[in-house]
């Protein structure tokens, strides 16, 4: 991770002179979401630097996430797809800098890419959304969850097994319109994109993040630069929050010791108390019958060492077969 101080100022008169052009390009898909995001890091952009908000171009890149609607992700290649195209713009030079959600970021990134900050972390926790129940435990025998997150399915399914699963994608307004016909009688989202959008308040309940753990990375927006750009990557590396950095780092460090594919159900959460770091890890079948869980305690600096750990942890405990299983 290059940090601010490491990197040279060598291109600060370039980027002060180009007055008529774009100084910066952001990258990001289009959906109202990533929009957000892309707008929020060109305001801190702006902010932090003192650039005139009209010198940072917002670039909308087609993924192929965006362009298959109707699978769920973790049949059609997962993580990745959201950010290929987006990172192949990255390499060509038609943008400087791409914006993800850093849950939708694989663990291994495109030579010569890297991430350079991630943004201070949101809510990590996920939001129920139902017009019937004000709580999963008020959902009705055999109700009907729409979810295409394997990790939701699962936990939902683990905390009651009669609940259904239905596949369930598309931004907060189709999600509302899918439950209002019936097609679902709950779905979850995270409270951090509804934050992002000001649409918190369509969260019927914010769920406890040690009932439904989220997603490793949760709420934490990233920043990817070339590495041979050192302009744009000091730049953006400014904008990076140390707390979330360490605990992302730790989070996405499970996640790579587990994820051998997309089709296992992991969740990650960590918390940072002044020095002390604890990282919570979980793996599940994905009909939520299997469930194995750990949690390590550590320094701040054992953050990936500790996600590694974890990681190595639950899979001698759900033994080697858990994850192939899963992959067949
Ligand atoms: N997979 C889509 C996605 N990627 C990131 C977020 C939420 C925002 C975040 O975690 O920063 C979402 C939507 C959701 O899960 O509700």
């Amino acid at each position: 991770m290059p940090h601010w101080a490491d990197i040279s100022y060598q291109d600060e008169a370039t980027l002060q002179s180009s007055q008529t052009q774009p100084a910066l390009t952001i990258g990001t898909r289009g959906s109202p979401l990533a929009m957000a995001q892309a707008e929020e890091v060109r305001d801190l952009l702006s902010k932090v630097h003192g650039l005139a908000p009209d010198t940072i171009a917002i670039k909308v890149i087609k993924t192929s996430g965006d362009i298959i609607l109707d699978r769920p992700l973790s049949e059609v290649g997962g993580k990745g797809l959201f950010t290929k195209e987006i990172e192949r713009a990255l390499e060509t030079g038609e943008i400087d800098l791409a914006v993800h959600s850093s849950k939708d970021m694989s663990t291994s990134l495109p030579e010569g890419m890297q991430i350079c900050a991630f943004l201070k972390r949101e809510d990590v926790r996920d939001a129920f959304i139902s017009l019937v129940a004000k709580s999963p435990d008020h959902l009705a025998e055999g109700a009907k969850i729409g979810t295409s997150s394997l990790r939701r399915a699962a936990q939902f399914k683990r905390f009651r097994k009669d609940f259904r699963i239905v596949g369930f994608r598309g931004n907060v307004q189709t999600r509302l319109k899918k439950l209002a016909d019936g097609v679902a009688d709950a779905t979850l989202l995270a409270i951090a994109g509804l934050n992002r959008l000001d649409q918190d308040h369509r969260a019927t309940l914010i769920l406890d993040e040690r009932d439904f753990p989220p997603a490793p990375a949760q709420g934490a927006i990233c920043i990817e630069t070339r590495l041979d750009d050192a302009r744009t990557t000091q730049l953006a590396a400014a904008l990076s929050h140390r707390e979330t950095e360490i605990r992302v780092l730790a989070e996405r460090a499970f996640l790579e010791k587990l994820d051998g594919s997309c089709r296992t159900p992991i969740a990650a959460l960590s918390t940072l108390e002044g020095d002390r770091l604890t990282l919570f890890g979980q793996i599940l079948s994905p009909d939520g019958s299997q469930a194995f869980e750990a949690e390590m305690t550590g320094t701040r600096t054992d953050g990936q060492q500790m996600g590694f750990a974890l990681g190595e942890k639950l899979i001698a405990e759900a033994g080697p077969d858990f994850i192939a299983q899963f992959n067949r």
